[in-house]
């Protein structure tokens, strides 16, 4: 039997054989039925799990009150004009649970079968691809009909959501239209697009509103002798004391959480209610300035009261905190993660934290530069062996780095170089999350979270065929960018600070140097940054920087900038190489000079071993 695009047959063959002919499907819902298939959702099940009833559903319900304010009546009129056209609408709050629905007796009887009921979570996790839950996900309308859907239960039904999002994307609820199979009408997604777009709307100027009166509040609120700021319910400032004003040049709708970079603390929080309405549209802070800045390597950020820990410095641009915000939300998932952005970036340092903030972060984080093993290593690298596999194993065998990463996390990096074959040993590794060493008769089972990056357009490489499409969608299942520096500039100040407080050199870089700094293109990105900080740190002998290094800093130019006489290796592979890189290669070089250019000589001299010697080769381009 066929529903609308995608027949029983190319289902089943999914769901049995994990066999996919993307092709005949819509790309979204391609890309959902793997997500399901990664997170173990029932394909022949489907039937609503969790459903909150009384009190838990009242407390929902206030929780979402203002969308239930506004959405209620665009739902009655909606449901007005298609009575009796055998639908069901409903309003859904961001983490799926379903807050009202109202629609014709026989298809509510119908849904209730399934469990598709008010108070239940109708989300990808617990039913599988559905209009509700994946608009959640992918943030865009979906229409999804029959046996598109992931799991059977839903095969009789189609639906159409479309996301209610405030002003900076972020997803305040979903409204669905719901309709047996056979009662599909290709118009039902029109439909559910405008009422959201109306709904974006009144949220917008509701939320003018109590902009307004907050400010109007704070009239009689702040008092000029003590520093204090007025914000809306997700803490951004609408309105500030004088003193918080003159130290804070760019303070209005700020995070508070940001004034910390001021030196303002928050001493204490009272919510502020509506006089028109009497709900909640804000809070009264009271704060206190620090003497000292509040400077961590390791920062928490609290974010809508989850905690975070990054091992490094956030900054404050929006671009990076969107990527913290994204890595954030799948750390506690068992989600395989993409990473990808340019070189020098920090994907290594977003994979550490997402392990970190993981259920894995009590095990080993593993991480494997896939692009600097030699491809016939490649395999007993991940995979190791057992003792005789081959002639020149070493006699106790040799754990791979799956094996060393099992209950922790797996961090493969450049994962667009690995070949052909790889990807093939690699895809049957994630499937049956277990490994065999070369010449082992034992499957060792894992229990492992990967994270991949490349620099690389992942998905072009697919479009070009030289990277397998089902590998992809196994990886690919969230991914994360990593903005360049030069989206960033403004955190440049901040990891200037974090260089110098890690490197233990308190000193005040000089406006001349630092305009330059922020000037520059910074192709190599962090990496580069820090390269350029650890030669001026050793030009300056560990004092204060003098500004006349700034000539010395920037004397030719390559391309499109100015880059020192130093940095013409990187600028030209975009790849700067670390202090301690540029000695180990000039240590090759002379021992390569010494033995005459015999490779085997030259790494007994260094007293490496063969392959790392040759890899190093490989790293350096020699
Ligand atoms: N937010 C940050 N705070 C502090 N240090 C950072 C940050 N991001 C990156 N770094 C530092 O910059 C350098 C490069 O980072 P990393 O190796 O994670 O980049 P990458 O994108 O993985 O690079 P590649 O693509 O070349 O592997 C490292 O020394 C890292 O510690």
């Amino acid at each position: 039997m066929t529903f609308g695009t995608v027949s029983q047959h190319i289902w089943k063959r999914f769901v049995h054989e994990g066999v996919l002919d993307a092709s005949r499907l819509q790309k979204r819902i391609t890309e959902s039925w793997f997500r399901c298939k990664n997170e173990g959702v029932n394909p022949h099940s489907g039937v609503g799990k969790k459903v909150l009833t009384g009190d838990t559903f009242d407390r929902r319900k206030k929780q979402n009150a203002l969308l239930l304010d506004i959405a209620i009546p665009y739902v009655e009129k909606l449901f007005e004009y298609i009575k009796g056209s055998h639908s069901v609408v409903l309003l859904i709050d961001p983490q799926g649970y379903v807050l009202t629905m109202k629609g014709d007796q026989e298809v509510l009887r119908l849904a209730q079968t399934i469990n598709f009921v008010e108070g239940v979570q109708w989300t990808e996790e617990e039913v599988g691809t559905n209009a509700i839950g994946t608009a959640l996900i992918i943030k865009e309308p979906i229409t999804v009909v029959g046996s598109e859907h992931y799991s059977l239960a839903s095969h009789q039904w189609t639906c159409s959501a479309a996301p209610i999002c405030d002003e900076e994307g972020v997803v305040m609820g979903v409204i669905n239209v719901s309709s047996p199979v056979q009662h599909h009408h290709p118009l039902t997604l029109a439909a559910v697009v405008s009422i959201a777009y109306a709904i974006e709307r009144e949220w917008k100027i509701r939320e003018q509103n109590d902009r307004l009166e907050l400010i109007q509040q704070s009239f009689d609120l702040l008092q000029t002798n003590i520093p204090m700021v007025i914000c809306n319910r997700k803490k951004q400032i609408v309105s500030a004391s004088q003193d918080v004003r003159t130290e804070v040049p760019q303070w209005e709708m700020m995070k508070v959480s940001e004034l910390q970079e001021f030196r303002y603390m928050e001493r204490s929080c009272t919510p502020l209610y509506s006089h028109r309405h009497g709900r909640h549209i804000g809070y009264c802070i009271h704060l206190k300035y620090s003497k000292h800045k509040v400077l961590t390597h390791t920062k928490k950020i609290k974010e809508s009261s989850v905690s975070f820990i990054f091992p490094g410095e956030t900054g404050t641009s929006e671009a990076f905190l969107r990527t913290l915000r994204e890595v954030e939300r799948v750390a506690h998932t068992d989600a395989n993660v993409h990473i990808y952005g340019e070189s020098g970036t920090g994907k290594e340092l977003i994979a550490r934290a997402i392990h970190q903030n993981s259920a894995y972060k009590d095990g080993p984080f593993v991480a494997v530069n896939c692009g600097a093993i030699p491809c016939d290593l490649m395999e007993s690298e991940l995979f190791g062996y057992v003792e005789g596999a081959f002639t020149g194993a070493r006699r106790q065998g040799h754990q791979g780095k799956f094996e060393q990463a099992n209950n922790g996390t797996i961090f493969l990096d450049e994962i667009g170089e690995i070949s052909p074959s790889m990807q093939v040993a690699l895809l049957r590794v994630l499937q049956e999350r277990e490994v065999t060493p070369i010449g082992g008769k034992k499957a060792i089972p894992l229990n492992i979270r990967v994270i991949t990056a490349t620099h690389r357009d992942l998905r072009q490489m697919v479009q070009d065929g030289t990277f397998r499409e089902d590998l992809f969608y196994r990886l690919y299942v969230f991914p994360i960018y990593v903005p360049s520096l030069r989206e960033r500039k403004e955190d440049i100040p901040y990891l200037i600070r974090y260089y110098c407080k890690k490197n233990h050199w308190p000193v005040e870089i000089p406006d001349v140097i630092m305009e330059k700094i922020i000037d520059y293109d910074w192709p190599g990105n962090i990496r580069e940054l820090f390269n350029v900080l650890e030669r001026l740190r050793i030009l300056s002998g560990g004092n204060a920087p003098d500004p006349s290094l700034v000539h010395h800093l920037f004397v030719h130019r390559v391309g499109r900038t100015s880059v020192a006489s130093w940095d013409l290796s990187f600028a030209e592979h975009h790849k700067p190489l670390t202090y301690r890189e540029e000695l180990q290669k000039r240590e090759i070089i002379q021992a390569l000079e010494k033995t005459g250019g015999n490779a085997s000589l030259a790494a007994k001299l260094l007293n490496i071993p063969r392959s790392t010697f040759y890899r190093r080769l490989q790293k350096y381009q020699l």
